[in-house]
């Protein structure tokens, strides 16, 4: 049976990075697709954003939607405090595998749990089956039709508190105008744009942050 994309991902940082070493994983699957295979991972442009402002966030509770390979859940832990915990949800268990050895490999896996299934079925969990209180800090990355139902979802689940820092990718390429919309006209949510570029492409892209008011 031929390996799909994302294992030819995984076999390139499993014989190229350095076991334990996220930073080492992180650049090993930039390099893979930038130069032999695109995917759709945030990237280094975005990544960059991304690291940002979860270190301005410290978070102690992190919830991401939409795993993948898990390059942005192993981007994520490799800035957590150690006892900081990184909660991913991913739909599909060919992706969660891949993403389960990933993490595993750059030794980020105390502080990242891959949860299976559909968000729409996992967030109401996340509070009795995963004791999470609140959230501080949320990565969408996921089906983009779906950044607006969940943020509603979390919202309904009490599971946003004053301050919670929301992330979203691909607000322009491919884009979720709907969520836009639906956000930048919330009072209880303040947003703020970051322009840059589709990974490991000239396309334009950016990330949208949106900040509970509570
Ligand atoms: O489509 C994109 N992302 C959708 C991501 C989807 C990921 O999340 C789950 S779906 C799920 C996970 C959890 N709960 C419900 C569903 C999929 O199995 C995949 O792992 C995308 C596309 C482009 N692009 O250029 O085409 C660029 C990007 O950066 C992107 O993020
Ligand atoms: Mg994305």
């Amino acid at each position: 049976m031929d390996q799909s994309k994302e294992q030819r991902i995984l076999n390139f940082v499993l014989q190229n990075a350095v076991r334990g070493d996220p930073q080492s994983v992180v650049d090993t699957i930039d390099k893979y697709c930038s130069q032999k295979e695109w995917a759709m991972n945030v990237g280094d442009e975005k990544g960059l954003i991304l690291d940002k402002i979860l270190e301005e966030a410290k978070p102690s509770t992190s919830l991401e939607l939409g795993t993948y390979c898990g390059y942005s859940a192993v981007r994520m832990a490799r800035l957590l405090k150690p006892s900081a915990r990184l909660l991913t949800i991913e739909f599909n268990p060919k992706f969660a595998a891949i993403a389960k050895q990933i993490i595993e490999f750059a030794g980020v896996q105390e502080k990242v749990k891959i949860l299976e299934g559909p968000s729409e079925e996992i967030i109401p969990q996340l509070k009795k089956k995963h004791e999470v209180d609140t959230l501080d800090f949320v990565f969408l990355d996921h089906w983009k039709e779906r950044y607006t139902p969940d943020t509603i979802l979390l919202q309904e689940c009490g599971l946003l508190r004053k301050g919670t820092v929301i992330l979203a990718d691909n607000i322009i390429c491919p884009g979720a105008p709907e969520f836009i919309n639906y956000i930048r006209n919330n009072s209880h949510f303040v947003c703020t744009n970051y322009p840059s570029h589709l990974e490991y492409m000239k396309v334009k892209d950016a990330m949208e942050k949106a900040v509970f008011l509570g």
